[in-house]
């Protein structure tokens, strides 16, 4: 399975948002990155490939044409998960990721109370399966959240900043694991994200979003060069590739007061 955009266009509140957004691609068993400042498009690039938002253009998969299909369609194969994902339901962490697993499949009795075990072993939740979700911090939400998307077992998973909320450790957890689920299951992942090191240490591939065109795509040593980076993000960088460690991106300094 492989996800291609092709000349993407999208309005909304009467505004164009996105530009003609052309020739990006995303394959299974990798984590693409999608990359760019605040109002860059992100969210709105991810809500397009759900399904949630009307756009002209191509959204292709595996040959054939997503924006033809159904949004229950599409919801059999993808799964988004949205930037904002706060909740004061009562139900337990437990109770709705396994809400989660059965509205996707129809599977009885054993299996899916494995599926969510596992789910909530992985993201390290088995402290947290019998508390109410109202109950939990931003962060423990937010990796409930994401077992809620994963156990779904989804072909294509589209996460927005699903890191943001979550400390060092979490977040390094997390993208390890994800990783390693897209490569064993074969699932085209699409992250937008702003730590542009977590970006260039886990994705294969890099989309570059700016005021809703996309302005470069390739691996994430291509993409994300000190020259593009003052360009897009008006900020002087310095960049490190060491052989046998991490990529490095640290910002120095914004090159232009950000109007406020
Ligand atoms: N419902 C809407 N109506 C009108 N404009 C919108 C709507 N939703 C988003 N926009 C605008 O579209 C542009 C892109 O927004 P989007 O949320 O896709 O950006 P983003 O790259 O995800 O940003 P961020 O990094 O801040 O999350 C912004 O200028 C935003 O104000």
């Amino acid at each position: 399975m492989s996800l291609r955009i092709e000349c993407l266009s999208c309005r909304m509140g009467g505004q164009p948002i996105l530009h003609r957004v052309d020739d990006l691609e995303a394959w299974p068993g990798e984590i693409t990155a999608l990359v760019g400042p605040n109002g860059a498009g992100k969210s709105t690039l991810l809500k397009n490939i759900a399904g949630l938002v009307t756009a002209a253009g191509g959204i292709v998969l595996d040959g054939a044409s997503l924006s033809n299909t159904s949004f229950t369609a599409r919801a059999q194969k993808l799964y988004y998960l949205p930037q904002d994902i706060g909740s004061n339901s009562v139900l337990t962490v437990f109770e709705a990721v396994l809400l989660a697993r059965r509205t996707r499949t129809s599977e009885h009795g054993h299996e899916a109370l494995y599926k969510v075990r596992d789910t909530l072993r992985a993201l390290e939740l088995e402290d947290l399966a019998e508390r109410a979700l109202a109950t939990l911090s931003g962060g423990q939400r937010q990796r409930v959240a994401i077992a809620q998307a994963v156990v779904r077992e989804p072909r294509l998973l589209l996460l927005d900043e699903p890191t943001s909320a979550l400390d060092l450790h979490h977040q390094l957890q997390v993208l390890e694991w994800l990783s390693r689920l897209a490569r064993e299951r074969g699932i085209v992942v699409i992250m937008a994200i702003h730590d542009l090191s977590l970006a260039a240490r886990f994705a294969a591939h890099v989309w570059m979003l700016h005021q809703g065109r996309s302005v470069a795509h390739g691996t994430p040593g291509d993409v994300l060069t000190r020259a593009r980076l003052r360009e897009v993000y008006a900020i002087e960088t310095h960049i490190e590739w060491p052989a046998d460690q991490p990529p490095r991106i640290t910002p120095l300094a914004a090159t232009r007061r950000l109007g406020i």
